[in-house]
């Protein structure tokens, strides 16, 4: 018996996140806990090591992240190849597989290199998605500052100025919701990949690639593309009665494990009301709550994580190709514990299919076809 997309399959065991009656924890932890008092670096360190940090650890790890998150001089110059209308995701997942080029550790497979390489990751792949907009912007590429967060830095190098505190709150916050998800479709694609022995960088760019898709991680960026078509409140219910009728996907609704809501789309929803409010874009909020409204009343259908995240970022003055490279720099701390994970106890992926081809056929040769 074959199930269609996998569906309710148990394919491994993992003890980082879990989703159990709607709700989501990390390594035990509610979701709605981390979001609220957490920092992203803290919800790194728990995914990595089963253990919140204590107040050295977070200090050492934030000094690593800041050190280990300057490019190598060769990644900004192949970041200056690329052709400038190149989707920032084919930029990042051709990137970071560079990077594996520029790691002395990069097949050393022992358990302390991996975590090296983990972080190594972590850090850069932050100042490559900033670095990829300086470059197209012709501005100079800026590196980590020591003294800031991670979710400051981002902001820092990609923006040139230091960031206002809620813009650096809120990006926090996405990057804690954002960071692991138990096996979605880019985190199993990380451990198949992983599974033959390849090594970290080949399971993050695997996972980079995995995520880019609509119906995964690169729905936030349709669904601010439907946003923008949409343009106007007096548009919403002609566009989404059109699209249902026409039996369309309407992006940043629907889950394949969440059916009575994704536990991380309230967070997402107010920080979208308070960001486009300050930032004058109300209409933007106002449009994505009618069309919350109207797919819950006439099709059932839920947000998720990616449909409030949309207007967030675009509040947050991100440019609308970022949206999913920037869950990428999030989810990179998921995908690598879960790498982490496959190594310490791997066993090679491989299942099976069932067969529905042709039966008992002969070669016809050449001249006689
Ligand atoms: C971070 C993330 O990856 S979150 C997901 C991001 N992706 C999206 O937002 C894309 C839009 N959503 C979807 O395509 C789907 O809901 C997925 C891919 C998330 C889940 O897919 P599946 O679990 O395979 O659900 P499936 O596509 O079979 O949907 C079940 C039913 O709900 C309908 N449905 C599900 N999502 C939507 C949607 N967004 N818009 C319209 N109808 C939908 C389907 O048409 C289907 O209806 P049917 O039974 O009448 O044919
Ligand atoms: O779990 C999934 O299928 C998709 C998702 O929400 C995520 O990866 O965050």
């Amino acid at each position: 018996m074959t199930t269609a997309g996998l569906e309710g399959v148990v394919a491994t065991q993992s003890g980082i996140s879990s989703i159990i009656d709607g709700v989501l924890t990390y390594r035990g932890i509610n979701i709605d806990e981390l979001a609220r008092h957490a920092r992203f670096e803290e919800v790194l360190y728990l995914l990595w090591h089963d253990e919140l940090p204590t107040f050295e650890q977070l200090t050492q790890l934030k000094k690593e992240l800041a050190s280990q998150g300057i490019l190598p001089d060769e990644i900004i110059s192949l970041l200056k190849t690329f052709p400038k209308h190149t989707h920032p995701m084919a930029i990042l997942r051709t990137v970071v597989s560079a990077l594996e080029m520029y790691d002395p550790d990069a097949h050393d497979m022992s358990e302390s290199a991996n975590f090296r390489k983990a972080l190594n990751i972590q850090a850069k792949i932050s100042s490559v998605v900033a670095a990829i907009q300086r470059v197209r912007e012709d501005k100079e590429i800026l590196s980590p500052k020591r003294e800031f967060t991670f979710a400051q830095n981002f902001l820092y190098m990609l923006n040139g100025e230091n960031p206002e505190a809620i813009a650096i709150k809120s990006l926090d916050t996405a990057l804690i919701l954002h960071a692991d998800h138990e096996l979605n479709a880019s985190t199993f694609a990380a451990r198949v990949t992983v599974g033959t022995l390849a090594n970290i960088y080949t399971g993050v760019v695997s996972a980079i690639g995995t995520l880019s898709g609509p119906l995964h991680g690169g729905a936030n960026e349709s669904v601010m593309e439907m946003l923008e078509e949409i343009g106007d409140i007096e548009h919403v219910e002609f566009y989404i009665r059109q699209a249902i009728a026409e039996k369309k996907k309407i992006m940043g609704f629907g889950h394949r494990v969440y059916k009575t809501g994704d536990p991380r789309a309230k967070f997402l929803k107010s920080m979208s009301k308070e960001l486009t409010a300050l930032k004058g874009q109300d209409k933007l909020y106002e449009i994505s709550v009618k069309i919350d409204e109207i797919l819950t009343k006439e099709k059932g259908l839920l947000p998720n994580v990616d449909f409030y995240s949309a207007s967030t970022y675009h509040s947050l003055g991100i440019a609308r190709d970022l949206f999913t490279p920037i869950f990428a720099v999030s989810r990179t701390s998921g995908w690598t514990a879960h790498i982490l994970e496959q190594y310490a106890n791997n066993r090679l992926i491989r299942p099976r299919a069932e067969y529905v081809g042709s039966q008992s056929r002969s070669y016809v040769p050449l001249e006689e076809r």
